[in-house]
Parts: C-alpha cells; sequence; structure tokens
C-alpha cells in the first residue's frame, strides 16, 4: 500500500503524477498500447489495502506479467513485495514474466534497502529489477518495455513436420534475457 503503483501505472499511460494519488479501491483498468512493440497492455493495477488482499487473484490469475512494487525507502515494502511474489510463484500463471519495481528512487535520501539487495533477491527469483520513479519519471518506460519485448507472441501456424521436430520462431519467454536495468 502506497509504494507507488496507480503512481506507475499513471506516469506509464497518461504521463501524469500526482502528489496526493488516492489509495485505488478494489483495482483500477489501464490500456496502453505499444505500437513498435505490437503489445497492447491491458493492466490490472490492484489496491494494496490490505483489505483487498483476497480479491488480487482474480486480477493475476491469467496474467501474462506482474510487476511488483516495493517503495525503496520503506523496509516493510519489501517484505511485502516478496510475499506477493512468493504468493504469484505459487498461484500465478507459471509462465507469467514478472518484474519487481524498487519506487521512489528520487528519494534516495531516505533509502532503507539497498539496491544490491533487492537487485540479489531478483536474481535469484528470475524477475527483472529496475528502481524507478513515478515522480521523476525513471524507469518507467524501460521496465514496461522490457516487458513488452519478453512477451511471447502467438506463433505464426507451423507446416506439419515429418520429423518430429517442432520449429518455433522465439525461445520461451524465460529463455529470453530480462533487458531491464538490473
Ligand atoms: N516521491 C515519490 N512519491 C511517489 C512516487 N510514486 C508515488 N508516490 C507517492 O506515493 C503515494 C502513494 O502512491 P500511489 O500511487 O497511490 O500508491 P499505490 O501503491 O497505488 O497505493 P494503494 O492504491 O493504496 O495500494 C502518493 O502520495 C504518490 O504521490 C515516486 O516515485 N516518488
Amino acid at each position: 500500500m502506497g509504494a507507488g503503483k496507480s503512481s506507475l501505472v499513471l506516469r506509464f499511460v497518461k504521463g501524469q503524477f500526482f502528489d496526493y494519488q488516492e489509495s485505488t479501491i478494489g483495482a483500477a483498468f489501464l490500456t496502453k498500447t505499444m505500437p513498435e512493440q505490437h503489445v497492447k497492455f491491458e493492466i490490472w493495477d490492484t489496491a494494496g489495502q490490505e483489505r483487498y488482499h483476497s480479491l488480487a487473484p482474480m486480477y493475476y490469475r491469467g496474467a501474462a506479467a506482474a510487476v511488483i512494487v516495493y517503495d525503496i525507502t520503506n523496509q516493510d515494502s519489501f517484505t511485502k513485495a516478496k510475499n506477493w511474489v512468493k504468493e504469484l510463484q505459487r498461484q500465478g500463471n507459471p509462465n507469467m514474466l514478472m518484474a519487481l519495481a524498487g519506487n521512489k528512487a528520487d528519494l534516495a535520501d531516505s533509502r532503507a534497502v539497498t539496491k544490491e539487495e533487492a537487485s540479489a533477491y531478483a536474481e535469484e527469483n528470475g524477475l527483472a529489477f529496475c528502481e524507478t520513479s513515478a515522480k521523476t519519471n525513471v524507469n518507467v518506460l524501460e521496465v514496461f518495455t522490457d516487458l513488452a519485448t519478453r512477451l511471447p507472441r502467438p506463433s505464426a501456424p507451423q507446416p506439419q513436420s515429418t520429423s518430429g521436430i517442432t520449429l518455433t520462431e522465439q525461445p520461451p519467454a524465460s529463455a529470453r534475457k530480462s533487458g531491464c536495468c538490473s
């Protein structure tokens, strides 16, 4: 709660930022097309307040990607982000791409979570990692562009193979290296 999920999405989708962003109730839905990547993001911005936790599976089940956001000035938000990663690993779509965003990078003077700690955790868990600032617009586009380039594309129908070898256009998403800023 308060890590900046809505602010990151609003920055990415509309290029806006509000110092007094209202806490999300339930969830908000936004879309953004990235023509160069041939991707249309359909984004569920979930509510961080604990009372909405039980709604979350409705939004992440079937999702192709998830961005888990914590606030670099708040150690507890990092702990909670790790719990969300665990939940998504257990209950989310097994092919889901995940990115960890350490938000409020503009408040580095009040930092409570080191970049090294978060980066090591992300690496261990196969997550892309970036420190972001929705306020100063740092690395926001990068997080989404990285996901967009790694999302699996529907492959063109293949001619019937007689040799038993199946040809695919791209390696699976997990085999493609994350290009996010870690
Ligand atoms: N300094 C700074 N403040 C930020 C940043 N991103 C968000 N904020 C502020 O942090 C507060 C919470 O931001 P939200 O975007 O509402 O956070 P949230 O994670 O969506 O919160 P919930 O909807 O309650 O889960 C707001 O006052 C924002 O203005 C950032 O990058 N830097």
